[in-house]
Formats: C-alpha cells, structure tokens, sequence
C-alpha cells in the first residue's frame, strides 16, 4: 500500500502551524515517523485515518484520494488505527470491547464479527483472556487489546501512535515484534519519539520537527548524515563546547563522554561511530540552530 502526501499544511484555530508543507512518501512494510513531542506527528495521523482534515495539500492512499469525503470513507475501510489512548472501556472484557468495537466499524454480522474478533485475539496473542476484564490489563496487554482492535477489519494499513509509550522494556520488545510480523502483509506506519523503536524495527522514516520534514530515506541513509558528527571525549570533568552530550560513562579515574557535534577542541577526542539517536540529535541540533537564526525558513 503505497502513500503519497504532498504539501500537506494543518492550521489549528490562533494560527497554529502543526504542518507546513510536508511531502513524503511511504511504500510500504514498516514505515517510522519520528519526531520530538509537539512535531506533528499525531496531526499527520489524524489527517491519514481521515479523523482531521488539511487545510492545504493532498493525500493519495493507494488509488483512495484523501481529500475527498468519499477517499476518506474508502481509507477507513482498508485503515486500523491506534490512538495514544484508547478510552476508559475498562469495565468490559477484552471480547466484549472488541465486539463493541467491530459493531462500531460496522461489522454487522454477528457470525463474521465474532469470527473476526477471534481471529484478531489470537494474532495478538490474547485469546487466553479474552473475558478478562480491561482493567486487570498490563500497558502491554491493553496496548495489544488495542491493535487487536485496529486489526478488527484486516486492514491493509495500520497506523499506531506512539505505541510503547510507558511500556517496560520487556513489552516494549514484545509490542516492537509483533508490529514487525504485522508490517509482513500490511504497511505499517510507527509514529514515537523514542528511537530505539525505529531502529529497530523500520527500514524507512521520516524525521519531522515544527510540522516541517527534516529528513526521509533509510536507517542507514539516516545514520551516513551523523558520520564524522559523533564523538568520545576522555576527561576527568564534564567537557564543555559547541556539542551535545548524549551519554556519560564513568570509568573510575575519568569518564567517557558521548557527544554530538562539529569537532571538540578537547584533548582525547576519538570519532565513534553513529547509532540512529545520535543521528536524530545531530537533526534536532541543527534544527534548533536554524530556529535561531531569523533568516531560516522554518522561521517563516
Ligand atoms: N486541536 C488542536 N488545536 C490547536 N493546536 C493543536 C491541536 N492539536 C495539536 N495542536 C498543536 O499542534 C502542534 C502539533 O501537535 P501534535 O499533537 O500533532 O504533535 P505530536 O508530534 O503528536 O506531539 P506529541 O508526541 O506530544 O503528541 C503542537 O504545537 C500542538 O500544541
């Protein structure tokens, strides 16, 4: 399923720019959208799953116009999606919630929704507390009960926003895997600002900040724009220069420092090389000294 946005510009009531002519274009498998808190990556969803409208630009998924009432209800025919929060179903058991939910998506069969409500259990692998109640859930098991709700139509897109937000490591991982095995026969787009979700899961991404596309290729392609930008400085107290300090090891007499930046002037400076933070550090940076200076266009 492939997805074209082009010049895509969302302006809230008070003027508030959360997208600023943004064009790009996702082909497919499992696509990231990083970005800090604040970025637009919600309101670029939103507008995806046809929940908000652009004030400007255009949307094509698969052959499905996104800016027609009608590609809109064609894209939520064949569209899962998972909001940050699902809402305070909690007195419902993880089957009723579904079937609640498939009577809402307008499965209206009862057969082929139970059959449907089923099967989404089990790819999540939660048939086993099906009439337990929401509210004895876990994070990682409400968050899964959430994408079994998103799967409820076998959608052949399936967008989740910021979805291991307050997980703990272990259902991180577990939630990271299963979103892979779903990106096998469907696209999958992963909105997060924590990295380690993209690196270890996308091929694709889109970096954004202030609305606006800072950057869309591969890891790797992501990774090449911090070569020769990453940096370990060996000292006995914290360095101090035009960089950023991303991690801190202390190695008993002194302490390595991990820094992102043009290079220090520091004795014992060592180029290392980037992993995918250290190349959204380097964007965020150049990001927020473009903010600074009155002449950049993301200043306009
Ligand atoms: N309904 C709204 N009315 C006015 N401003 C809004 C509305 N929704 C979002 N915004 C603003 O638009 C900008 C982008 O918000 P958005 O929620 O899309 O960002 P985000 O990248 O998803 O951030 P987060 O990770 O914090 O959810 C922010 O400045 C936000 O305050």
């Amino acid at each position: 399923m492939r997805i074209e946005v082009r010049h895509l510009t969302k302006v809230y009531r008070g003027d508030i720019r959360a997208l600023e002519d943004l064009s790009l274009t996702i082909s497919g498998g499992m696509f990231g959208l990083l970005g800090p808190n604040g970025a637009g990556k919600t309101t670029f969803m939103r507008i995806l799953a046809g929940v908000l409208s652009p004030s400007n630009g255009s949307i094509r998924v698969g052959s499905y116009d996104g800016t027609t009432e009608r590609g809109r209800t064609q894209i939520k025919r064949i569209l899962g999606y998972l909001p940050q929060e699902l809402g305070v179903y909690t007195d419902l058991s993880a089957y009723e919630f579904l079937d609640y939910m498939g009577i809402l998506k307008g499965l209206d069969d009862r057969k082929q929704r139970q059959r449907r409500v089923d099967e989404s259990l089990e790819i999540v692998a939660m048939s086993h507390l099906a009439r337990r109640k929401l509210k004895t859930f876990s994070g990682g098991m409400k968050r899964r009960i959430g994408i079994a709700q998103a799967l409820l139509n076998d959608p052949q897109l399936l967008i989740v926003d910021e979805p291991t937000a307050g997980l703990d490591p272990e259902e991180r991982i577990l939630f990271r895997n299963l979103l892979s095995d779903l990106a096998g026969k469907r696209t999958v787009l992963l909105s997060t600002h924590i990295v380690e979700d993209i690196a270890q899961t996308c091929q694709q991404l889109a970096c954004i900040a202030k609305g606006r596309l800072l950057f869309q290729g591969t890891v790797s392609e992501m990774l090449k724009e911090a070569q020769g930008k990453v940096w370990q400085i060996t000292a006995d107290q914290k360095p101090e220069g035009n960089f950023t300090i991303v991690s801190t090891l202390n190695m008993g007499l002194n302490t390595h420092y991990r820094v992102v930046g043009e290079k220090p002037s520091n004795p014992n400076v060592v180029a290392i090389e980037p992993n995918l933070e250290d190349s959204y550090i380097w964007f965020m940076r150049n990001t927020r000294q473009a903010l600074a200076s009155p002449r950049s266009p993301l200043n306009e």
